[in-house]
């Protein structure tokens, strides 16, 4: 049983050395922590903070996660007489009940056309695995840049997340998906769609990516153009999460005009091997993968070819506005002798196919992935606007915040919108189709979803203040997502290219009779 004390008891101990405050019900003893307080001693010993209840001030200046901490946990000596506790995080695995922080499908009340009982199942198994095993992880090695450990990676091969990111099909048939909260026959582009939203809620950029980026973009191509048995191995190694596997396409001398690429691939003379000889940059994941996809010119045009990490293959970390833990590298290939055996699609010299085939459903989960981490942010601002007090009023008082988060809203929830209508399409379309019908949408989606999110950085980081720009304490999330946010509007084509590919597309299908 806790102490229970009153308020007029607490208010007797208000002197340095002697010193209580109140914070949401509880009694803490900052007789000794005063000295040592990060915010100075002052603060503590003025006479609305000492003997008082602080939890207004407290909340003003710190996270809730503050008093959680075991270090400061051991400061509470007791409870209030007849009150108790208020303020409480949300619990592992459940969802936030601000407003708009999830999508409207996940708020109570509200119906959707799309989403059934397994999907709600599935989500609350992503978000609890992301709560309870990832999300410490990640804060940790957001900071170090290690590559996430052997434990992360078996977690993943066990809930079978390196194969659902492949999307939905056969490579699911047997496995068990998400402690069997969704049938392999029936998960479906909203399950991925689910995951991808639910595994962007890290508030670590890089670690996001390390997390297996590598295998999202490249194992498609040996999922649809490896021939077996190389097909077979590699997927079996990299689905049991014992291999990684990293796309290497881009090049410092060519980003999205993939058909520029120098790095070249020639037959050996015996016909055994092909040498490839290059550099690739921009490789997320690259720094730790085994396997690299490796887009080379030929003398016929392009192939695409599965390289080990070996003898002639070297990586080198490249510092990144988003953190060493996506293991984003600089890649050389000196001569390395590839076995023919392992070319991934035509080797006529018409590879390219191979690049652009996966690049829709790359761009897709990047929207969905992008959301995702604006959600957080819009759910940081409204908690935020609510317990800062400016003027003796919570900021949402003020017109222009109130305006701001108008937009973030709006920006959000019209982006789900058009994402989830986009997602419906792709359980109803063929590849055919969707290559056909989605390209221009999702580069156009895409494109929205990192626009809207660099200015929700920037609003949010506007509400925060000074503080959205420390590493620490109250607007460390803001800091970060300010700081990355420019990675997602690169990474799979950049928003001009997006846009223009969005336009041309239309074009291509103007119908000929149309006149004003
Ligand atoms: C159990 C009681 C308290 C603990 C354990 C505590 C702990 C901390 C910690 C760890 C920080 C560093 C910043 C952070 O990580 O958020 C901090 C900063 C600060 N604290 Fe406290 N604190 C307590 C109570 C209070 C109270 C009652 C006040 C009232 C004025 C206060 C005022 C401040 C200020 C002004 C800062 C600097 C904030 C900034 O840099 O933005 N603290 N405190």
């Amino acid at each position: 049983m806790p102490n229970v004390y009153a308020r007029a008891e607490v208010a007797k101990h208000a002197a340095l050395g002697d010193l209580w405050v109140v914070i949401d019900a509880k009694v803490y003893d900052l007789s000794k922590f005063a000295a040592l307080h990060p915010g100075g001693q002052s603060v503590l010993l003025d006479p609305e903070i000492a003997g008082q209840d602080a939890t207004e001030a407290f909340f003003g200046l710190h996270r809730l996660q503050v008093l959680r901490h075991p270090q400061y946990a051991r400061l509470q000596i007791g409870v209030l007489a007849g009150e108790s506790e208020k303020i409480k995080p949300r619990a592992a695995g459940s969802l936030s009940e601000v407003p708009y922080a999830e999508p409207t499908w996940l708020t109570p009340v509200y119906h959707s056309p799309y989403f059934k009982e397994h999907h709600r199942a599935f989500q609350r198994g992503v978000r609890t695995f992301v709560d309870e095993f990832l999300f410490e992880d990640a804060q940790k090695l957001q900071k170090n840049g290690q590559k996430p450990s052997q434990k992360v990676w078996d977690e993943l091969a066990r809930l079978n997340i390196h194969a659902m990111r492949l999307g939905p099909g056969p490579h699911l048939r047997g496995r068990t998906l998400m402690n069997d909260t969704v049938k392999p026959e029936e998960f479906d582009c909203f399950h991925e769609l689910i995951m991808s939203q639910e595994m962007s809620r890290l508030h670590a950029r890089g670690y996001h990516d390390g997390v297996a980026g590598g295998n999202a973009i490249g194992l498609p191509a040996i999922k649809n153009f490896a021939k077996s048995p190389v097909r077979e191995r590699i997927l079996t190694e990299v689905l049991d999460g014992k291999k990684i596997i990293c796309l290497a396409i881009s090049e410092a001398f060519s980003g999205s005009d993939v058909a520029r690429t120098k790095t070249f691939a020639t037959k050996s003379a015996d016909g055994r091997h092909w040498i490839v000889t290059g550099t690739k940059k921009w490789i997320t994941n690259g720094n730790f993968a085994d396997y690299f996809i490796t887009a080379c010119r030929t003398d016929t045009g392009m192939v695409v070819l599965l390289i080990e990490r070996g003898e002639g293959v070297e990586t080198r970390h490249i510092n990144t506005a988003y953190g060493p833990a996506s293991g984003t590298a600089f890649v050389t290939f000196d001569n390395v002798q590839v076995p023919v055996e392992h070319i991934i699609g035509p080797d006529d010299g018409s590879g390219l196919i191979v690049i652009l085939s996966n690049f829709n459903h790359e761009r897709w989960f990047m929207c969905c992935s992008s959301l995702g981490a604006q959600r957080l942010i819009l759910d940081e601002c409204l908690k935020w606007v609510s317990q800062r007090k400016v003027f003796g009023k919570p900021l949402h008082a003020q017109p222009v915040i109130r305006a701001k988060l108008a937009n973030m809203i709006t920006r959000v929830e019209s982006a789900q919108a058009w994402l989830e209508s986009i997602t419906f399409q792709m359980n109803n379309m063929n590849y055919k189709e969707q290559s056909t019908h989605l390209a221009g949408q999702v580069a156009l989606l895409k494109r929205y979803c990192t626009h809207t999110a660099q200015k929700t950085a920037r609003d949010a980081q506007q509400l925060f203040g000074g503080r959205g720009l420390t590493k620490t304490g109250m607007g460390r999330f803001i800091e970060h997502y300010h700081t990355t946010i420019g990675f997602d509007s690169i990474l799979g084509g950049t928003e001009d290219i997006l846009g223009d590919l969005g336009v041309r597309q239309a074009m291509k299908q103007m119908p000929k009779y149309a006149r004003l």
